[in-house]
């Protein structure tokens, strides 16, 4: 840790991935942090210095910093901060447009609260172009102390992906700032650290090899909010591409993988975002595709190419059952087993999770389902007490006498499975990796099927021990 040159009082309003990633991250370079939340299971655990999500290293980060950090529902704090970020969710309403209540509720509690010196209020939930305009309205109307001069608000999208949120935070590509001069000056002293990389890193997030500095960009309160939409429909429209192109590759007779290396080492397209499989999930990637097009609704303005990436993308949920029916048929009485719950690995989060829709489509044609996953199986118990599946108690469980096992999500746990205990317990040996994370062909002596997107061939991968795939 390395003292910022000023350290600031900040106040995080919202301790989910967003807020606790920015509390941590900002008591890391040296201010003071008091993080907010309405949930009073989550504020507690927090003070009993125990994180409710599972982020690796995020748990380290916020016990080493324990001493610039504290946990309140209470928004008093908020008076005497020089800067307040807004975290909390953005969830999609009913029609796609992004649900602003909590943001409403946020801002409303802070203008009762602002000081009278000068404060910056950053927005750094997602949220349609022109909330921070109507932040500010917010505020105005509201807020006892509210002067245009010294309460000034701030759109700081935030970038960071769940499962290394520790190391985008850290050394991300670009920090935009959008908003007026003077509230970027603010921001620029606080980020002063970041922006200069002088702190010293977290024993769990070394700087990366070749890492120098994040570039600022700084730029209306408009153009910062559609910054972070644009950002992420770019990234679900190459998702879509890639499974695009391998449905075609089935058909065609290539290979996927060779494609996208084939394509990627064009610099202009490059490698990252292009992995074929399941599809999208999480809480990002789909409620930020239908908000852009809801507010292109809004303009009477069509975003055809989005649509279309959101399509591709939950058929390519169906895509993979109707591989398993190719194979087995029916799914009557069959046992089918997911290897994986999470939307991605190294997070418990389910929100939109590929597997929660395959579990009810396996369910609805007669399957008995049973599904694993590394971390977030007590999560699912809650969360997903409506669906019908059997959590596998280890990976021996899953495999036991199933017709089927398909590899959902692309955790470390399954990338080295023991096929040669495993496969022997299944009723039939059929692999569906819905993630293409087989990269060695299975021995012949197994006899197992393997199927994966985008390949036709069942076992594969000459390729690649001649192509070098760069991820
Ligand atoms: N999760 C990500 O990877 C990620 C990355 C970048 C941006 N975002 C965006 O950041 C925002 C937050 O996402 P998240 O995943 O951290 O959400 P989350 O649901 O994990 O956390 C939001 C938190 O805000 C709290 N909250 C709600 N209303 C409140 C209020 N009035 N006062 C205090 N606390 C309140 C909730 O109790 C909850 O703990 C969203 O707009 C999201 O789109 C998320
Ligand atoms: O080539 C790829 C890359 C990702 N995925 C899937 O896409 C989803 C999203 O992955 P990822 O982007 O790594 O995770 P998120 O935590 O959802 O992060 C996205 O959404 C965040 C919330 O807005 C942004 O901050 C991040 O920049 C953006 O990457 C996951 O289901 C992945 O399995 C693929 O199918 N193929």
């Amino acid at each position: 840790m390395t003292l910022a040159a000023q350290a600031m009082n900040v106040t995080v309003i919202g301790t989910g991935y967003v807020g606790l990633g920015t509390a941590g991250l900002l008591a890391h370079l040296g201010h003071q942090v008091t993080g907010i939340d309405i949930a009073p299971d989550k504020i507690a655990q927090l003070q009993r210095g125990e994180v409710p999500i599972h982020e690796p290293g995020l748990s380290d980060l916020l016990a080493e910093n324990a001493e610039r950090l504290s946990w309140t529902s209470d928004y008093s704090s908020v008076k005497e901060a020089d800067v307040i970020f807004i975290c909390v969710g953005t969830p999609p309403g009913p029609d796609g447009a992004p649900d602003l209540r909590y943001v409403i509720s946020a801002a409303s509690s802070i203008a009762h609260q602002l000081g009278e010196q000068c404060q910056v209020i950053v927005n750094k939930s997602t949220v349609p172009i022109g909330t921070g305009d109507y932040v500010e309205r917010l505020l105005e109307e509201l807020a006892p102390n509210f002067s245009a001069a010294q309460h000034l608000v701030v759109s700081n999208p935030e970038f960071l992906r769940e499962g290394t949120a520790l190391h985008d935070s850290l050394y991300p590509d670009r920090i935009v700032l959008g908003g007026a001069a003077k509230a970027l000056e603010t921001m620029i002293q606080l980020y002063a650290p970041l922006l200069e990389q002088n702190f010293t890193p977290p024993a769990s997030t070394p700087r990366p090899e070749g890492y120098t500095r994040p570039a600022t960009v700084k730029t209306t309160l408009q153009s910062a909010e559609m910054i972070k939409y644009a950002a992420n429909a770019f990234l679900a429209l190459k998702i879509s591409f890639a499974n695009e192109i391998a449905g075609l590759c089935e058909r065609v007779g290539a290979d996927i993988e060779e494609v996208t290396t084939g394509i990627g080492l064009d610099e202009r397209i490059g490698h990252r975002f292009l992995q074929a499989g399941l599809g999208w999930g999480g809480s990002c990637f789909g409620k930020d595709t239908q908000g852009l097009i809801s507010a292109g609704r809004e303009h009477n303005y069509a975003m055809p190419i989005l649509q279309a990436a959101i399509d591709i993308n939950y058929r390519q949920r169906q895509v993979i059952v109707e591989k398993l029916l190719r194979q087995l048929k029916t799914l009557k009485g069959k046992r089918v087993s997911l290897l994986g719950m999470a939307f991605k690995p190294n997070t418990d989060d389910l929100r939109d999770a590929p597997a929660h829709d395959l579990i009810e489509r396996l369910h609805r044609l007669g399957a008995h389902v049973t599904a694993h996953d590394p971390v977030a199986m007590p999560r699912a118990e809650h969360e997903w007490s409506h669906l019908s599946y059997t959590p596998a108690r280890d990976l021996d469980h899953a495999f036991a006498r199933a017709d089927a096992v398909i590899i959902v999500t692309e955790w470390d746990d399954y990338q080295h499975l023991d096929w040669n205990k495993l496969l022997p317990t299944m009723r039939r040996r059929l692999i569906i990796d819905a993630r293409n994370t087989i990269r060695q062909p299975l021995d012949h002596m197994l006899q197992a099927t393997v199927k994966q997107v985008g390949r036709s061939a069942p076992i594969f991968i000459q390729s690649v021990q001649t192509v070098s795939i760069v991820k």
